[in-house]
């Protein structure tokens, strides 16, 4: 893959689509991980005004640690870029108190609130400031496996590394610059209260799902090894059960007749 050229189209697409929006620059949540260092080093590119936004919620040091020498480092080499830091923990327990106690107690749900309450928030500040939410998702996560939350971090407003594979977003990042301590970093989506990793939670690595979403797309036949047949497995379960995250909402027409 040609880096460099990938860089300038996604840069020029951004800076096109923003035109178009009539709006006035970018906002991003910063984790510490690859994605989002890798996304608003993009958007810092267009040299429009960039917001990153730290939001920690009962944030593991080590994560919150990445995301403000990420900030630290985008600042320092672009004058157009600026940060908030949200503390949303407080945030997050009042509404845990607020919800039944089955709810407050089930963990999937309560790390997809917390996705959600980031999406809240960046939409807020994004609309004061009249800035776009870019999302940060990649092509395995997105439309692979479905490795994200409905309407947290999916919430967004445009797209701009969602066609390149998790692996390319770590090459991409390594060209542009990202600092070391975030490339070297296992992915992770730090909702959970342990210390977790994508591929803990999938049973897989990306470089692994990467493999089965080309295989299943090309409608390959060759002999797979036990673990291939196993990661295959892995993949079109996820496929298949995220599947409502890939296509429009299903809406209900109303016959004509009816109307
Ligand atoms: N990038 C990342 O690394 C990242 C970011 C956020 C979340 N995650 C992970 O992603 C996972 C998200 O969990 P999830 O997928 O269960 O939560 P989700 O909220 O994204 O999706 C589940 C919800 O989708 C709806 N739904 C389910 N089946 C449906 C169907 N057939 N049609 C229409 N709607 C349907 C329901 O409302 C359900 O509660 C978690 O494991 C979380 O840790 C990863
Ligand atoms: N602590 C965080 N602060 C700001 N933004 C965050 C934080 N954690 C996650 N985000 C945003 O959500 C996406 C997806 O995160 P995963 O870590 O992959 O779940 C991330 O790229 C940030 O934009
Ligand atoms: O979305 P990010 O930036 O948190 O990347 P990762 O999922 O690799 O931690």
């Amino acid at each position: 893959m040609n880096y460099q050229g990938v860089e300038e189209h996604i840069v020029a697409w951004l800076k096109d689509y923003l035109n178009q929006s009539g709006l006035q620059g970018f906002i991003i949540g910063i984790s510490g991980g690859i994605d989002s260092a890798v996304t608003s080093t993009l958007c810092a590119k267009t040299g429009a005004p960039v917001i990153c936004l730290n939001m920690p919620i009962r944030q593991k040091r080590e994560h919150y640690r990445l995301a403000a020498a990420h900030i630290s480092d985008l600042e320092q080499k672009f004058p157009n870029v600026s940060s908030f830091e949200i503390e949303l923990s407080s945030v997050f327990s009042h509404f845990e108190n607020a919800l039944p106690k089955d709810v407050a107690s089930d963990q999937l749900s309560m790390a997809n609130s917390r996705s959600r309450l980031r999406m809240m928030t960046l939409y807020a500040i994004g609309q004061t400031n009249r800035l776009l939410v870019a999302g940060t998702g990649n092509k395995v996560e997105d439309f692979g496996v479905g490795f994200y939350t409905k309407y947290g971090d999916g919430g967004v407003d445009l797209s701009p590394i969602a066609d390149l594979m998790k692996t390319q977003v770590y090459t991409l990042g390594e060209h542009m610059g990202v600092i070391d301590a975030i490339l070297n970093s296992p992915p992770t989506d730090g909702l959970w209260e342990d210390d977790r990793t994508d591929e803990d939670q999938i049973g897989a690595t990306y470089p692994e799902l990467e493999w089965a979403m080309e295989f299943n797309e090309n409608g390959q036949t060759m002999n797979l090894s036990e673990r291939q047949k196993e990661v295959l497995n892995i993949y079109k379960k996820l496929n298949t059960i995220n599947k409502h995250k890939m296509v429009e909402i299903p809406v209900c027409f109303i016959p004509e007749q009816l109307k």
